[in-house]
């Protein structure tokens, strides 16, 4: 694409960039105008169906609450799109012909006569603004970026891609800025802010891939692989509103400070009910946070925990010793050790979860103790009757059965009631659950790890499941920990592996009192959403509290498709976005790959950037077994983030780690140069920090400070800058300053990026390499690397202590 500079002079120039300014002024006042007037309409629609009280019978009610529903999100997305509402211009049309004009926007808009006047951005008539290019303009003459600060229009921007076919005047208003790089140059602000103005190419094609099959997005770091997945995720739920409203749409993230980096991105584009989660939280109930040692994340990701698993869970089937002796009423019931066998065979082959197996076992193993019973009582009555007979008292009333030797002494009713009343005695009970207990994951997955005698049997289990997935020793005291140690992320796919294979017995009560407060918390935090964005629109409605209108989406059930998800285990979501996705592991997929049993996915990572042992090295690999043929790769090759000269200091680390893999090609340069600062003696690194780090401040002005250093050394870094926010809390990015860890900074940016220690993020783990090559390409601006004695090789471009010269990316000198 070219741009187009004036001919004339530049007084005339202004002039006409001023008309045409004031021009699309006009157009966007329109355009606000419409908003407004939907606003209120909306705002009204939605106090009425509120105001409306409780009354009227099921079906009446039900309408209103999903006519409140669809007003409040309606009402939602009006507000979202206050900020930038239009952003672009198309001009098409054939050389001769009047141009055809449409506006492009953060939502679709018509006017009173039903006449478009805004296009959303991700309707099919949007899509050359995106995709034109001048090789291939898509039938444009003209694309113009408008720069909107509040509701004015302050710049405009053109890239004509048929001057000749733009009239005279069109020609003399031209005007040329790279609306990209005005977007880039920003400070950053700690949040990913939305790109629907400046969305490129080839990031285009990838938000609006096809929806069936899975999507794998490969590029380096800064090539918006985050970004555009997002919107491919607002993309996805225009286009497809109806099946994914209901199914729903699952984000996945690598952990809560990059959810929250992430989190305003859909919301700004008017999507709020998307489920975003860690791997950590994707199990109900349980909120893992802390990580594994990385051989324990490596031991546990690995497919072979599967089989542990099972076998962990076929040894709580157990056949007793000898016989099944159980005490009741001072009588002893004996079952024998074939039968008990028997038994627990038979419950397994029914192929259902454990749980639900128990059902049968338990009953089972009931007709087996009444029966012992029945044997017993017989035996005692016929003592009885060998007794009367021998004092002459036979035939007494109630004993005439005996005459015949073969007849019952109890009915099939009596048997019945024998069950019951067996399964009342504690005794019969805890016999049963020694031999099948009822477990929920948690427990068998805690017990399993805190027990070592459990994991002993669950890994000689597993490799007579299959040769090859039992444990080793050392193996085994990986995993072992203390009971009442908190769940880490690895364990999280053990839950679910566990879930899947126990089941539920059915009905439980504990299940609905869970499943009741789940959906009570989730209705008390929507009604908060409502509140918090009626807050600016109200409309005096009467909405006294959260709990008020929580009350009425309790009573209604009118939670969103994403609380209804969030809060269950089983849900299966019509689309999952994994990001970050080379650190799943094996473990992990095949908790995602359970989310969405479709197999429908956008899946984006980089190879390069695989910081966890557990982690990929092959796309093929890791997504083959679950969708076969059906995946579709798409690389992204640009980098918008990192300067070339940084770049550069990057593709030294690549060149060592990966050398397969493509450095980005950066779209800025001409940045400030990365510098080595090295620092001496005890002391010399505390005071010497603080300084580079107030002169990065200084030299940033607005923006964020990333420092990046190994996880031990992270206290100490963090008692040098005292200012800084020191912890992996997702708030950390509110501070002008933060202290991580490179693995913590994954997905992250900062104007200014200080590593300390690159010896020691190398030396940490086995891909400290890896690190270090996120560590660099975290920065938007600015990169110095603080080492005490000398550089690591591959950081040898940027000198011992002074700036270097830029340097051009790929040269790996
Ligand atoms: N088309 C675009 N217009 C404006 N900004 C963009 C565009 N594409 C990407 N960016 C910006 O570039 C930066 C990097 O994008 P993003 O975080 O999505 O990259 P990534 O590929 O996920 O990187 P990493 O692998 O390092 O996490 C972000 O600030 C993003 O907003």
């Amino acid at each position: 694409m070219h741009e187009v500079q004036h001919s004339g002079r530049s007084e005339d120039r202004e002039q006409g960039r001023a008309a045409a300014v004031r021009a699309e002024q006009g157009y966007v006042d329109l355009l606000y105008a419409r908003l407004d007037v939907l606003r209120t309409r909306t705002s009204q629609s939605l106090s009425e169906a509120l105001g409306r009280g409780g009354g009227g019978g099921y079906a009446i009610r039900t309408e209103r609450e999903a006519q409140a529903h669809e007003n409040g999100r309606r009402l939602a997305q009006l507000n979202s799109v206050e900020n930038g509402l239009c952003f672009g211009r198309i001009d098409a049309g054939d050389r001769g012909a009047a141009a055809e004009i449409r506006y492009i926007g953060r939502i679709g808009l018509r006017d009173e006569d039903h006449e478009t006047i805004l296009i959303d951005w991700r309707a099919p008539a949007a899509r050359p603004f995106y995709a034109a290019s001048p090789s291939s303009p898509e039938g444009l003459v003209r694309r113009r970026h408008l720069h909107l600060r509040d509701r004015t229009v302050v710049d405009i921007d053109d890239e004509v891609f048929d001057l000749d076919g733009l009239t005279e005047d069109d020609r003399r208003h031209l005007v040329g800025e790279a609306a990209l790089l005005a977007t880039l140059n920003r400070g950053r602000t700690g949040r990913m802010g939305d790109i629907v103005a400046t969305i490129q190419a080839e990031q285009d094609r990838v938000i609006r891939a096809a929806l069936a099959g899975a999507l794998v997005v490969q590029g380096g770091p800064g090539t918006g692989k985050t970004v555009a997945a997002l919107h491919r995720a607002a993309y996805l739920l225009y286009t497809h509103r109806r099946t994914l409203e209901r199914r729903g749409v699952l984000v996945v993230g690598p952990n809560p400070t990059f959810l929250r980096y992430i989190g305003r991105v859909l919301p700004s584009l008017g999507e709020t009910d998307v489920v975003v989660q860690t791997v950590g939280q994707l199990y109900p109930g349980v909120a893992a946070g802390t990580e594994d040692a990385p051989e324990a994340a490596a031991l546990k990701g690995s497919a072979r925990m599967a089989a542990v698993v099972e076998a962990a869970v076929a040894d709580r089937q157990r056949v007793p010793e000898g016989d099944l002796v159980v005490e009741t009423d001072g009588t002893e019931l004996r079952v024998p050790h074939e039968i008990c066998r028997h038994l627990r065979d038979r419950a397994r082959e029914l192929g259902l979860a454990h749980n639900r197996a128990r059902k049968l076992f338990a009953t089972e193993m009931l007709w087996e103790l009444a029966r012992a019973q029945d044997e017993w009582l017989e035996a005692s009555l016929r003592d009885a009757e060998a007794l009367l007979e021998e004092a002459g008292q036979a035939g007494r009333a109630g004993l005439s059965e005996l005459e015949d030797p073969d007849a019952r002494l109890r009915s099939e009713d009596d048997t019945a009631h024998a069950r019951e009343t067996l399964w009342a005695d504690p005794g019969v009970r805890a016999a049963v659950d020694a031999l099948w207990p009822l477990l929920t994951p948690e427990r068998l997955v805690g017990d399993l790890l805190n027990d070592p005698g459990r994991l002993a049997a669950a890994a000689a289990g597993a490799e007579r499941i299959s040769a090859g997935q039992g444990l080793a020793d050392g193996e085994m005291r990986l995993l072992s920990r203390p009971p009442g140690a908190p769940w880490t992320v690895g364990d999280v796919p053990l839950l679910d592996e566990a879930a899947e294979l126990l089941g539920t017995d059915g009905g439980e009560e504990q299940d609905r009192d869970r499943e009741a407060r789940q959906r009570r918390e989730q209705a008390e935090l929507s009604a908060q959403d409502v509140v918090e964005y009626l807050g600016t629109y109200e409309t005096g409605m009467m909405v006294d509290s959260a709990a008020l209108l929580a009350d009425r989406q309790e009573e209604s059930s009118a939670l969103t498709t994403a609380d209804r998800a969030a809060a269950d285990r089983t849900w299966a979501y019509g689309h999952v976005i994994v990001d970050e996705a080379q650190e799943l592991s094996e473990m992990a997929w095949r908790t995602v790959m359970r989310r969405v049993p479709a197999k429908s996915l956008t899946v984006v990572g980089d190879l390069a950037q695989t910081g966890s042992a557990a982690g990929a090295r092959s796309w093929q690999e890791v997504l083959e077994p679950y969708v076969g043929d059906r995946l579709h790769e798409e690389r992204l090759l640009v980098n918008y983030r990192t300067p070339a000269e940084i770049m550069a200091v990057a593709a030294d680390v690549l060149a060592e780690i990966a050398p397969e893999q493509q450095v980005p090609e950066s779209v800025r340069e001409g940045g400030d140069a990365p510098r080595a600062v090295r620092v001496d003696g005890a002391g010399g690194l505390a005071e010497r920090l603080a300084e580079v780090v107030a002169a990065e401040l200084a030299a940033i002005g607005e923006g964020r400070v990333g420092v990046l250093t190994p996880a031990a050394r992270i206290a100490a870094v963090a008692a040098a800058l005292p200012d800084a926010a020191a912890q992996a809390d997702p708030t950390a990015l509110d501070s002008p300053v933060a202290v991580l860890t490179p693995t913590q900074s994954k997905g992250l940016e900062f104007d200014a990026v200080v590593i300390v220690d690159p010896g020691g993020i190398l030396a940490a783990s086995p891909s400290g390499g890896r690190d270090l090559y996120v560590a660099v390409t975290r920065a938007t601006r600015r990169l110095t690397v603080v080492h005490e004695g000398g550089l690591p090789a591959m950081l040898s471009r940027l000198g011992d202590g002074g700036p270097v010269p830029a340097a051009t990316v790929g040269d790996h000198g």
